[in-house]
């Protein structure tokens, strides 16, 4: 299925409510256009969702190549997507690494899944042979396999405590030097078949195999990401209690799910 041109404007009445107060984060959405497979949207929308419940205005903007970078963003997210996708935005990421680079120095919280997190890293060299090469925020290369890793995936994060999610990549990553992984993975397979690291973790930027079912079933994730934000941009931030009884079940139905 096709996505639409344009996410925000889309849906942007839906998702962007008043809460009375004059905080707003802005969430940017990276490349949407090429890199939004297996629900990565509905991360973004979780995400906003979650900053309006805990009193924030939101604002999503799509970022896709050739547009204007939008450097006042609060918080960057982006998705996957097939090796070709990762091809066509790879010479846009590399024009705008270095303001990444900044930014995640700077403390700006970012989430890149899959296909970006491969990006994130030093470079990929796809199974069809084609190196591309990476952001380098995380030290990390990625190699194309043979195989799929497919399934449904659960990990233990010292920051998190424990993720649940779906995996499906062919690109296996490997950490080295400061870059540590986001979790150890209990069921599935994470960043490679080797050791049982899942995702990384530098600054406030979070690189991870899990798709669209991360924020909706981790808030944890969203809650982390919204208090960097607003600490950075208001020097604060005051949780709302947030009834999370129906995503505890569904954690727990993930959780008992077989692989
Ligand atoms: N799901 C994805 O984003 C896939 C990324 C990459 N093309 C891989 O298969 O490894």
């Amino acid at each position: 299925m096709s996505q639409p041109q344009n996410l925000t404007e889309e849906l942007g009445e839906e998702i962007i409510t008043q809460t009375g107060n004059n905080k707003s984060l802005k969430i940017v959405q990276l490349y949407p256009r090429d890199m939004n497979i297996y629900g990565d949207w509905g991360n973004t929308l979780s995400l906003s969702r979650r900053a309006q419940a805990h009193g924030f205005t939101t604002e999503i903007v799509d970022y896709n190549p050739g547009d204007e970078f939008p450097l006042d963003g609060d918080i960057f997210i982006g998705g996957g997507g097939q090796d070709s996708g990762q091809s066509v935005v790879q010479d846009d990421l590399l024009a705008n690494a270095e303001t990444l680079r900044m930014l995640a120095q700077d403390g700006t919280p970012m989430l890149v899944i899959c296909g970006l997190y491969q990006l994130f890293g030093k470079e990929f060299k796809t199974v069809g042979g084609e190196t591309l090469n990476g952001v380098r925020i995380f030290d990390a290369k990625t190699v194309g396999g043979e195989e799929r890793l497919i399934g449904n995936i659960v990990e233990e994060s010292e920051e998190f405590g424990t993720l649940v999610g779906f995996e499906n990549h062919s690109g296996l990553t490997y950490l080295s030097g400061d870059t540590k992984p986001l979790a150890r993975v209990t069921k599935g397979e994470g960043n490679n078949t080797e050791d049982d690291g899942e995702g990384a973790h530098v600054h406030h930027v979070i690189g991870t195999y899990l798709h669209g079912s991360l924020l909706p079933k981790n808030p944890a994730v969203s809650d982390y990401l919204i208090k960097h934000a607003a600490i950075k941009k208001y020097g604060e931030f005051t949780p709302v209690v947030i009834d999370d009884s129906l995503v505890e079940k569904a954690r727990a139905s993930a959780a008992a799910r077989p692989r």
